[in-house]
């Protein structure tokens, strides 16, 4: 097996806890590590592992916009998906335009028409002509108005939809992809892409699409009309065309670049915004606020280039633009003048002429400004269709096995078969290890701090896949496993024990969406938070972010206990939280983790001498391998690293 990218999938949030009570049932430290031998190797600290960059550090929050490779035809591909559904919708507006066209383009051959022949009819008395004419502008004004509505309606319905669409594949994508990803692309970014972007796809199918659209058909029919009209005049507004489309291609391919760096500019300003505005306490307590200041002028003032960049390219091309219409119109104007007095061109017909060339070059001004969301447009569909074309690395099975029937009141055994992880290709965190942890064992995992520990225990959540070998639960590979079966099977209760917006009764059942309230209620009682929960002032319904809501952390702790305990999974992997709590808090949670252990398998990342003391089994990482493995009296009474670590901690209690 190889490799180390890995991505994750609805890994189950985090689920916990039981009452309060003395320790689980323990189960003999049996399944030792075999494998390799647990060699004394360097020390976490000195380990080149140690110099990689962490979960949190902010090098990896910051990787390059270019870090995500778009496939070739991934945004064609992606648009045609989102329009696919509304084809009818789509060729019903292009028919509504069509008819439209027709009736917006009837005026200049109806003036034509009043001018070369209802004006000779008033003359010699007759005005039927005159109001013949007169309804038919009228009828085709009010033709056009109303197919404009229509057409204005079915584009504004699939818009919406196509928006809605893609707003809800970014959110269902990206909450599918795996822990590495969201680690390596940051929240801002995927904001960034959900809101920024999906606008400026609205704005192009909103206004620009409808306007590129009017001027394709307008072109077509003006010039259609021109050539019918008088073919010579008509051939030089079409070859007028020719230098129009050169401008328009020289500021399609000029803003097109523009366009790229005004999006990654934009999210770069996103990803500043709420990085600084997660990461507030942090901000607040290292001054940050000017050094904030600074870096996020400085994004702010990029962007603000790139938009200047975008005016004046679309000045540019205004002014190149309106010279070559103005001069043809005038040409047009001088020539069909002196037709006019020779009489081989009919007054009307030179009107209807100067009418339809205004018709036909005032759009190019706005298709600039079409091209302008059309090109913010593109860039941004391309970087959405980046990240949809991004696939979990922690893939759903096409096969999955079931778990065997799990026995009462016991968890499941965990082996680790060969396993061997890298975060990134060359750089193993984990070289080769096997470990056996029966069913309803409690184990602790100790060692300094980058020495592994979280690792292992996210390969038991299957938040990653190991590069190597297997993580076997009752036997069956978690890659096999669906993903209920594998939610039901293994939970992990992380450090930052996570609140969701919603009352506290919604945030304990989110590991059993179906619970009843007096099922929410007996898991909080037994974990010890019923009374804390009580005194909320809405008690069970109290909105955990509002006001009157604030929750401790030694609280979160216990809301994150009940989450779990309500989730009965077989195998519980805790990362328990460093940060110390006072002490009739510690004690409530030390109680509240005794029963959420019980009656099911565990492994702990220790902080806390009295968390080791509870378990079964004590196993010390160093440098990502196993050192130590025994029970903790076992370990205390030898002369290991352990017992180093032991002396020294009840030294501090002292
Ligand atoms: N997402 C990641 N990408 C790359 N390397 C990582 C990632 N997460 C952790 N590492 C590296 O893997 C090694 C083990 O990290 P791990 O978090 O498992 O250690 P730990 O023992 O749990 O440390 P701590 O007690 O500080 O949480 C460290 O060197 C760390 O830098």
């Amino acid at each position: 097996m190889t490799t180390s990218t890995s991505r994750t999938q609805d890994r189950p949030e985090p689920h916990d806890g039981t009452e309060p009570h003395g320790r689980a049932e323990k189960a003999p430290a049996d399944g030792r590590t075999a494998g390799k031998p647990p060699s004394a190797g360097p020390p976490a600290e000195d380990s080149p592992a140690e110099n990689a960059p962490t979960e949190d550090s902010p090098a990896q929050d910051a990787p390059a916009e270019e870090d995500i490779p778009v496939p070739p035809g991934a945004a064609a591909s992606l648009l045609r998906s989102l329009l696919l559904p509304h084809r009818l919708r789509v060729g019903l507006t292009l028919l509504l335009l069509l008819l439209q066209q027709a009736c917006a383009q009837a005026g200049p051959l109806l003036v034509a028409f009043a001018i070369d022949r209802a004006v000779p009819a008033l003359r010699r008395g007759d005005s039927g002509v005159l109001v013949a004419v007169a309804a038919a502008y009228g009828v085709s004004a009010v033709g056009s108005a109303v197919l404009q509505r229509g057409y204005v309606r079915t584009t504004a319905t699939v818009s919406q939809s196509v928006l809605l669409d893609l707003r809800g594949r970014i959110f269902r994508h990206t909450q599918a992809l795996s822990l590495d990803f969201h680690e390596r692309y940051t929240s801002g970014r995927i904001v960034s892409r959900a809101t920024s972007d999906v606008d400026a796809l609205r704005d192009l199918l909103d206004e620009g699409l409808g306007e590129l659209l009017s001027v394709c058909v307008s072109v077509v029919y003006i010039t259609a009309v021109l050539l019918a009209a008088d073919w010579r005049m008509g051939s030089v507004a079409v070859a007028s065309t020719v230098p129009l489309y050169l401008v328009v291609r020289s500021f399609r391919r000029r803003s097109a670049g523009v366009f790229r760096r005004n999006r990654t500019a934009v999210a770069q300003v996103i990803v500043k915004f709420s990085e600084t505005m997660n990461g507030i306490r942090p901000v607040q307590a290292f001054r940050r606020e000017r050094a904030n200041d600074a870096a996020f002028g400085r994004l702010n003032d990029a962007y603000g280039r790139t938009v200047g960049d975008g005016v004046l390219e679309m000045a540019r091309y205004v002014v190149l633009s309106r010279l070559v219409a103005n001069t043809a119109v005038a040409g047009v104007v001088v020539w069909g003048a002196y037709r006019v007095a020779d009489g081989t061109l009919a007054l009307g017909v030179l009107a209807a002429f100067v009418l339809y060339l205004r018709r036909l070059y005032d759009p190019i001004d706005r298709l600039g400004m079409f091209l302008n969301s059309y090109q913010s447009a593109a860039a941004a569909l391309e970087k959405i269709a980046g990240l949809l074309a991004r696939r979990p690395a922690v893939p759903e099975p096409s096969r999955p096995v079931p778990l065997p029937e799990r026995g009462a009141g016991r968890g499941r055994e965990v082996v680790f078969d060969g396993v061997a992880f890298e975060y990134r290709p060359g750089v193993p965190v984990l070289p080769e290890f096997s470990l056996r942890i029966p069913a309803g064992q409690t184990v602790a995992v100790v060692g300094a701090t980058g020495a592994g520990k979280s690792t292992l225990a996210k390969l038991l959540a299957r938040f990653y896949d190991p590069s190597a070998g297997r993580v076997l639960l009752d036997g069956v590979d978690l890659r096999e496993l669906a993903a209920p079966q594998l939610r039901s099977g293994v939970v992990m209760v992380t450090q930052e024990s996570f609140l969701f917006s919603g009352t506290v009764a919604e945030n304990i059942a989110v590991g059993r969406p179906d619970a009843t309230r007096e099922q929410v209620e007996a898991a909080a009682r037994a974990i010890g938070a019923h009374g804390f929960i009580a005194s909320l002032p809405e008690g069970y319904d109290t909105d955990v972010r509002k006001r009157g809501g604030r929750i401790s952390a030694g609280q979160r702790q216990l809301v994150a206990f009940a989450r779990a305990l309500l989730a009965d999974p077989s195998v519980l992997v805790l990362d328990e939280a460093t940060s110390s709590l006072d002490v009739p808090g510690e004690q409530a949670v030390q109680r509240a983790m005794h029963t959420a252990l019980r009656g099911r398998t565990a492994v702990i990342v220790a902080h806390r001498l009295s968390t080791v003391e509870i378990a079964d089994r004590v196993l010390v990482m160093e440098a990502g391998r196993i050192v130590e493995d025994g029970t903790p009296a076992e370990l205390v009474g030898g002369t290991g690293r352990f017992a180093g670590l032991h002396r020294a901690w009840r030294d501090s209690l002292v």
